[in-house]
Order: C-alpha cells, then structure tokens, then sequence
C-alpha cells in the first residue's frame, strides 16, 4: 500500500506526511467554516449544541492522527500514511456534516466528498479506495434513511437526485482511480525494466572498464592502468612513507620466440605473471608493462625488503617450467628504485630503467638499483646503491 511514499527515506516521508496532514486539517477548516456559514444563513436543521459537540470530536479524531505523526508510531504501520483510516474519518466526519444541514444546502455541499476521496485516490489501492467510495455512499443513504424515518418526508425527489448524483461520482472516481493504480503499475513496471538496463548497461562498463584495464595474455593490469594507480598512490604517501618501484624484463626473450614459436614465448609471459603474483603480497601491483617487461610496485618496503623480494622473484623464475615447455635456464633482469613522497613517477620509472639497464650490461639476471634521484642540475645521483 501508499506505494510512492514507502520508498522515501523515514524522515523525508514524515515531512510529505505531515504536510499533507496540514492539508488535510485545512479541508477541515474549509467544511466547518462553510457548516457555520450555512447554519448562519438558516440552513442548519439540528441545534447549534450538536455541530460545536462535532467539532470538539473532530479535532480529538484529528489529534490522534496528529500524535501518531509526532510519534513517528505510524513508520511501523503497514501504510505510514494512514490513508485508509484518514479518508474514512473524513467521510465520517462529511456525513456528520451534511446531517447538520437541511436538504438544500446538503446537495450544495455534497461537493465536499471530491477533495475527500482525491485525497486516497492517488494513493490507495483500487479496492481500498471503493471501500472508502461505498463506505461515504451507504453513510449517505443512511443520512437520508434517518431523515426521511425522522421527518416523514414526502418528497423523495431532491434526496433521491442528490443520492443518484452522489452514487455517480464516487463510480467515476472509483474508475478513474482503476485507471491511475494501473498507470502507477505500468509506470512501475518501466522503472524496473529501466533499472534492470540501468543495472546491464553498468555491468557492461565494469566489463569495459576491466577489458581496458586488464592485459589480455597475462591477465595482469596493463601499463596505463598502472600509470594511474602509481599516481594515485604516490599522492597518498605519507611523509615518511615509500613505496618501492621495479622493472622486470625477461632475458633473452627473443631467443625463446625464435625457437621455440611465439606462444611458447607467450606461455613463459604467464608463466611469470603466475608464479610473480604467487611470491608477492596482497597490497603488491605487478603490471605488465609491455613486450616481455613487467612493472612492480611494493607499498610499505624499506630498501632491504624491495631488493629481498625482487631477488625472489628472480629465483622463482629461474627454476620455472611453463606448461609443456622444456626450456631450461629462464631468467630475469630488475632495475629498483623507491618512491618517496614528492617523487615524480616518470624519473623514478627511469631510474628504475637506468638500474634495468645495468643489470643488462653486467651480464643480465640479476638485480640492480637507483635509489636516489638524480640531481636535475648536475645530472648526478644525489647517492646510488
Ligand atoms: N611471445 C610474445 N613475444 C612478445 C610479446 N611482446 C613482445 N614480444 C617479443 O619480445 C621480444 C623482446 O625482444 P628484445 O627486446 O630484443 O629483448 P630480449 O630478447 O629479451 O633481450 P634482452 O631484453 O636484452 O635480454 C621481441 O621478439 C618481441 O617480439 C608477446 O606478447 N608475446
């Protein structure tokens, strides 16, 4: 039930509900000043004791309404708006009105009913809303029953035209609120239709967005995925923080491909990217940088630590055996560097590839390092392992 307001957070959905209470007591107000206005003009029918009576037990009905509000005590109803209940008080309350008055003005303020039931018809369900709509019809028969019993009125006509008209407002509203509640579905069924989309076309980014991020062969993040999360990383570096930084290339990888066919060399690629990502640790980022070089990036490791686990990689690698391959004596060569604070990620990529390229000179697998930047005036290292 009340379908569009259960969906709002508690808080705002008390604010709608108050609100429309505030309206609600503004009908009120409107029906009792036109009752006195028509009471003043002699169209009243019962003694003024029986509407100011009326009116005290309005405004307790209405109390309780406005407790329940305050309280919050209606969020653990099944319908927090109390529709229902409110539109059937107000009916009660209308027939009470319209038995205040004479036959005359009760046609005149028949018109009273339509704010009532507009007040449910976007809100409840098609049955409840004709609960309501014969609930405000029977109470009028009743009124006119009571009348016709009490005054033994012997013109049925007027009644029986305010009744008919009555009867065929309330079954057009009735109709018109099918046709709403169906509107309501139709509209509900496209919002989930939408969202099911919504949801399709985000999983299909997050696809894209790994597809783009992802390297296909080694299923490693690539080089500009890598780029990016460096970056964003060396920003968050605390001050006394450092991240060490290291380029991997394999030895002699050419050699592999042209003897032994291309996804032989292929297969030694994901050789290493399994058994590198088996030796490293969880916050670790080993990317593939490109061709047969890779990229590590350890967060959290003093100088010692960087060398120790790139020396572990290179081990690892050394006594590899891809799948299906008897290739004998892989290796690899690693330039290191660290990253500290305030460090620009390009120069440390290329003191890291300054190391790499030693380690090739000095006769490849092994490991070398650059740790300190390079003084940009002079070209010289500020100091190196
Ligand atoms: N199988 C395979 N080979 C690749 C891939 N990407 C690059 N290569 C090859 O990797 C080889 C790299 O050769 P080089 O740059 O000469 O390096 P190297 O033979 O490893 O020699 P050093 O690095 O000096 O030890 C080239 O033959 C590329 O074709 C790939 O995705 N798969």
């Amino acid at each position: 039930m009340n379908t569009s307001t259960t969906r709002l957070e508690p808080q705002a959905l008390q604010r709608l509900l108050l609100n429309r209470f505030a309206m609600a007591l503004g009908t009120y107000a409107m029906a009792v000043l036109l009752l006195m206005l028509a009471i003043a003009t002699g169209y009243g029918q019962v003694p003024l004791a029986v509407p100011l009576l009326g009116g005290v037990l309005l405004v307790l009905s209405q109390l309780v309404f406005f407790l329940l509000l305050r309280s919050e005590r209606n969020l653990r109803l099944r319908d927090p708006g109390m529709i229902e209940a409110q539109v059937l008080v107000a009916l009660f309350w209308q027939t009470g009105l319209l038995g205040c008055l004479n036959g005359e003005a009760r046609g005149t303020l028949l018109a009273f009913y339509a704010p009532i039931l507009l007040f449910g018809l976007f809100q409840l369900p098609a049955r409840a809303f004709a609960r309501c709509a014969a609930f405000g019809f029977v109470g009028f028969v009743g009124l006119e029953l009571w009348d016709a019993y009490r005054l033994q009125a012997v013109a049925p006509e007027l009644p029986l035209l305010q009744l008919a008209t009555l009867f065929a407002v309330l079954f057009w509203l009735c109709l018109f609120g099918r046709y709403i509640n169906a509107m309501r579905q139709r509209m509900h069924q496209r919002r989930h239709a939408l969202v099911a989309h919504q949801n399709t076309l985000r999983g299909m980014m997050r696809q894209l967005e790994d597809q783009a991020s992802t390297d296909e062969l080694t299923g490693l993040c690539n080089r500009r995925h890598f780029l990016r999360l460096a970056e964003r990383e060396l920003t968050r570096l605390p001050a006394q923080g450092q991240y060490g930084l290291a380029l991997i290339d394999l030895d002699h990888f050419k050699r592999i491909n042209d003897r032994y066919g291309h996804a032989a060399g292929d297969r030694v690629l994901q050789t290493f990217a399994t058994l590198a990502q088996a030796c490293l640790r969880e916050g670790d980022v080993l990317a593939r940088y490109g061709g047969e070089e890779f990229v590590l990036l350890l967060p959290g490791v003093n100088l010692d630590q960087i060398s120790i686990c790139c020396e572990r990689l290179r081990e690892a690698f050394s006594t590899a055996e891809p799948l299906g391959l008897s290739l004998g004596g892989l290796s690899l060569s690693i330039g290191m560097t660290r990253l500290q604070r305030g460090d620009n990620l390009d120069l440390a990529l290329q003191r890291a590839d300054q190391a790499l390229y030693r380690a090739k000179h000095n006769g490849r697998n092994r490991c070398e390092a650059s740790w300190e930047p390079t003084d940009a005036r002079t070209g010289r290292r500020s100091a190196s392992s």
